[in-house]
């Protein structure tokens, strides 16, 4: 029996010697912003407008000029005279002279004349006159015309992952439409003779394929093409014809299954058979996601995923996820922990591979804390309990509990 080893990375060395070596698409399309959640922006946008375009209340209040609060308080108010009223959305006429105040809301425009607003709590109106009991300083609860943002100003940057919160700055500025990196397409090829479809009754021993169309579902949430092209048995030859016949119109393929090094094992041989450079590295550094297999056809990236659903799952967010980021355009693309969770019990670790442990957060007492699900990698109950990961990095010796670990939410 033909045993072949495995070529071992790091999880650095992957993101700094396999991921980032990847390409990424150049096409560029235009789309309404609104469609543009989880897409990556094909170009430096800066603003046409400044932001906000007029100087802004913060508050319902009084605008007033400050000095005339000058040592304004309860038991000695300053009294101004209530010269007229600003109304939302309405740029005030009239100006303010010293002595007056005008009522504005909150987002109001402050009139000509006036440099400060105070808090409502702060006043008592008295028919044409307004009490003022607190001072206010110079610039205090109003916002500054193009504080924000200033024509001109870089807003986004080109590679920049699409998030609501860059959907809102750009509807702010009233740019409806985006230019983006056309969208990665990925064919996701399943193996295995065991394995039948999820909608099928499976015989003893056989399994249902929960992993391949899960992760077309994933991966389509995160703004990518998916397509799971097709199942082949465990051999070498249709495997190799099948990845032949989807290399080229897809900008990834993944396989799932056959990753590791047993006889019938298949994943790596039709992959050398492609093209070279061929395989990068066949084995991770971590646990679970062992068998990961990194492959590169031409400029074209090929993973082979294991086929154990715990370590599908894992491998496909830190290894597939990054790839697709950088195939996207994506200036970052390695994953960022969600926080910091505090153990809530020891965590051993595995020697000499990095420890990605499910774990079950819970809020207490002000506090996150984590339980790790323990659970081997073939089973999938624990996934579906589990609310992300914990990682024990390389070369720490476990952590306790009552101890911080990096938390990443699925
Ligand atoms: N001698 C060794 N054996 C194994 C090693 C090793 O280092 N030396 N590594 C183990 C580790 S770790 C993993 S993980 C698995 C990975 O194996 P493969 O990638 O070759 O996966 P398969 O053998 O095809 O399947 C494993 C398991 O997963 C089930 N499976 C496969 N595809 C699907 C699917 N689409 N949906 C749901 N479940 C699926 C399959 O039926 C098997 O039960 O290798 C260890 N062995
Ligand atoms: O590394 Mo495997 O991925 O333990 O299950």
């Amino acid at each position: 029996m033909k045993v072949e080893s495995l070529r071992f990375a790091t999880l650095e060395d992957i993101y700094s010697s396999y991921v980032s070596k990847v390409g990424s698409v150049t096409e560029i399309e235009t789309l309404d912003t609104l469609e543009s959640l989880e897409r990556v922006c094909a170009k430096d946008i800066f603003s046409l407008e400044n932001l906000p375009g007029f100087d802004k209340s913060l508050v319902d209040g009084y605008a007033l000029r400050a000095l005339d609060t000058r040592g304004a308080s309860s038991s000695m108010p300053a009294l101004l005279k209530i010269a007229f009223e600003v109304h939302i959305g309405k740029k005030p006429d009239k100006k303010l002279i010293p002595g007056e105040a005008a009522w504005v809301p909150t987002g109001g425009a402050i009139p000509e004349g006036a440099d400060a607003v105070v808090m409502v709590e702060h006043t008592q109106g008295f028919g044409e006159f307004v009490e003022i009991m607190k001072p206010v300083s110079a610039g205090e609860n109003v916002m500054k015309f193009d504080e924000d943002i200033k024509r001109g100003d870089r807003i986004l940057e080109k590679g920049t992952l699409l998030k609501s919160g860059h959907v809102q700055l750009l509807l702010q500025l009233g740019l409806m439409q985006i230019e983006v990196f056309r969208k990665v397409k990925v064919a996701i090829i399943s193996t295995g003779d065991e394995i039948v479809e999820p909608w099928q009754k499976p015989d003893t021993a056989q399994v249902r394929d929960s992993n391949t169309y899960t992760l077309k579902a994933w991966i389509e949430k995160h703004g990518f093409v998916a397509e799971r092209v097709s199942h082949v048995k465990d051999d070498e030859e249709s495997l190799y014809e099948s990845l032949k016949k989807f290399l080229n119109d897809y900008d990834l393929i993944v396989i799932a299954g056959g990753s590791s090094i047993g006889p019938r094992d298949y994943t790596a041989r039709a992959i050398e058979r492609l093209g070279k450079p061929g395989i990068i590295y066949h084995g991770a550094l971590v646990q679970p996601g062992k068998p990961t297999i990194f492959a590169m056809i031409g400029e074209k990236p090929v993973l082979g995923l294991p086929g154990n659903p715990v370590s599908f799952f894992v491998s496909s967010r830190f290894f597939l996820l990054p790839v697709l980021r950088k195939l996207a355009g994506a200036n970052d693309f390695t994953p960022a922990p969600s926080g910091f969770v505090i153990l809530a019990k020891n965590v051993p670790s595995i020697q000499g591979r990095e420890h990605f442990v499910r774990v079950k957060t819970v809020f207490k007492n002000g506090k996150i804390f984590a339980e790790p699900l323990f659970s081997e990698s073939a089973h999938v109950s624990n996934i579906a309990n589990a609310d992300g990961v914990i990682r024990i990095p390389l070369g720490v010796e476990g952590i306790n509990a009552g101890e911080f670990a990096e938390f990443y939410q699925f």
